[in-house]
């Protein structure tokens, strides 16, 4: 099964609770973490992400597009997500990361840039329990699906079978329902769509949409878990 994650960075601020209650039903809520540092974009920080994880049954899918993530992620685990995602160009020992998150209880994740590839991570995928490929450079919601990714995602589905892992194999940037297709041909199962989900006029509506669409590939391809 497809996981769709609505992404708030498409969502009204000043309203952060009630459009999280707007897509209930949806797997996680993806939570944009930036730092103006890493990305040349602001948006929230711990106590953000502690109030939202009170305010919805949602599991929250924090993406941390910071530097220094070696000493901030784990304290996102403690704010309440339930999966952390930091990236590899900002992670100065992405091991001990990776175990210091599973230990804290919270599932690990990594991200690439799209220059970034995947071949100098392939031993430390049984460190992960998410693999986030971003298909637009992180930043900014709204941008043009870079359809040169798919590539990669294709040799990371590939490698995540090698290998034999349960690995879960997430795309951000530019998913929608012209695009998500493309992305759950090459392997991606976990979709991250931010537009696409708060700019329709009914958010919950739009996740149950997109999810059966990645479902039509999804559902038969060899590599589904069925999570
Ligand atoms: O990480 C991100 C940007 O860095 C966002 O999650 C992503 O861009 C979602 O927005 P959209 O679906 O509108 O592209």
């Amino acid at each position: 099964m497809a996981q769709i994650n609505p992404s708030i960075l498409s969502a009204d601020f000043a309203r952060l609770a009630e459009e999280a209650k707007a897509v209930e039903g949806a797997d996680w809520l993806h939570v944009d973490v930036m730092d103006n540092h890493f990305v040349p974009n602001l948006t929230l920080g711990v106590p953000i992400v502690e109030a939202l994880s009170k305010a919805t049954d949602t599991p929250l899918d924090c993406h941390l597009m910071i530097e220094d993530a070696d000493r901030w992620a784990p304290q996102y685990v403690e704010a309440g997500a339930g999966s952390v995602t930091f990236h590899a160009e900002a992670a100065a020992a992405p091991v001990r990361l990776a175990r210091e998150i599973r230990a804290k209880g919270a599932r690990a994740s990594m991200a690439l840039k799209p220059a970034t590839p995947i071949e100098p991570y392939e031993d430390l995928l049984p460190e992960l329990d998410m693999l986030l490929i971003m298909t637009v450079e992180p930043g900014f919601g709204g941008q043009a699906f870079l359809d040169i990714m798919l590539p990669k995602i294709r040799r990371t589905r590939e490698l995540i079978s090698k290998h034999g892992l349960e690995l879960w194999l997430q795309v951000d940037g530019g998913v929608s329902a012209t695009t998500i297709e493309r992305c759950a041909e090459a392997g991606a199962d976990v979709f991250v769509a931010g537009s696409a989900v708060y700019g329709a006029e009914d958010p919950a509506e739009a996740v149950r949409a997109l999810r059966a669409q990645a479902d039509t590939v999804t559902a038969s391809a060899p590599w589904a878990c069925g999570h």
